[in-house]
């Protein structure tokens, strides 16, 4: 069995245990739920530099990344180097996030969030509006068209962006519906880690224009973004490359400042 396979089982256990401790009721009830949300989108197709920046402790991939950090530094040193958005592992077997991490960073910025979650049930998506989270992520690896399309709709009810994650060229065609803002290729093969920009480079020409495009995963250098950007690309995800080092503010700083 593959990784994601073992992500998506564990995560069924733990959606079914979250949702008998805390009602859906409570979440609606949240303070943070009627917040007014910000668009990744819209940041995307107005900032010039695209970078979304990720708070990620470790993965599967690279075990340890970073664990002396915490979520607030991170999160206002992001803000404060300019990126467009924010995203925040909130896994907790895999990636050592957790929701707490996603309400840490809300109280720190006001840079639009990335609920970044294995979503295989609408509880999710209504966690991450009561935890403070402006978009949420689907990965077309691990849904049906059916349930995309189901998740996204009720995401966009909510006033969240939706980010919409594939691989491949089959991936993608099963995917594309109205109710997604941005597509996300991620370079890494969730199922045998492999890392290649070339698969951002061939499945931008097949991604409708109306899609803001982002390129995410094992984008290390100016050069990277440089190279995707003529493919259309506005967006970049970035986590290791910042994470890895005592100071992922700074590290963003300089990133943007020789991104210009
Ligand atoms: O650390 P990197 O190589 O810069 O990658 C960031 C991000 O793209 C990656 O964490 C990611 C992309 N899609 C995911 C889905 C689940 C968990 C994690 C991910």
């Amino acid at each position: 069995m593959n990784i994601l396979d073992k992500i998506v089982i564990d995560k069924r256990k733990e959606v079914a245990l979250r949702k008998s401790l805390i009602p859906t009721s409570q979440l609606e009830q949240s303070v943070l739920f009627s917040r007014n949300t910000t668009s990744l989108a819209n940041n995307l197709r107005n900032i010039k530099s695209g970078i979304i920046a990720e708070h990620k402790r470790r993965s599967p991939s690279k075990s340890v990344i970073n664990n002396g950090l915490n979520v607030q530094d991170v999160a206002t040193g992001y803000e404060n180097a300019g990126v467009c958005g924010m995203s925040v592992l909130t896994d907790g077997k895999y990636f050592g996030g957790s929701l707490d991490d996603l309400l840490t960073a809300r109280a720190s910025c006001n840079l639009p969030l990335l609920r970044k979650e294995f979503i295989i049930d609408e509880y999710q998506i209504l966690e991450a509006k009561a935890y403070g989270a402006d978009v949420i992520l689907l990965i077309a690896a691990i849904l049906t068209r059916e349930e995309i399309k189901q998740f996204s709709e009720f995401a966009k009810s909510l006033n969240l962006d939706v980010l919409l994650e594939v691989h491949n060229e089959d991936e993608l065609h099963k995917s594309i519906m109205p109710s997604l803002d941005m597509l996300g290729v991620n370079n890494r093969n969730l199922k045998t880690f492999e890392v290649s920009l070339e698969t951002s480079k061939s499945l931008s020409t097949i991604i409708p224009d109306d899609f803001v495009k982002v390129s995410e995963s094992g984008i290390s250098n100016i050069a990277a973004i440089k190279e995707l950007q003529p493919y259309g690309y506005q967006g970049f995800l970035i986590g290791e490359n910042f994470m890895k080092t005592d100071n992922p503010g700074s590290s963003a700083t300089e990133f943007i400042k020789s991104l210009s």
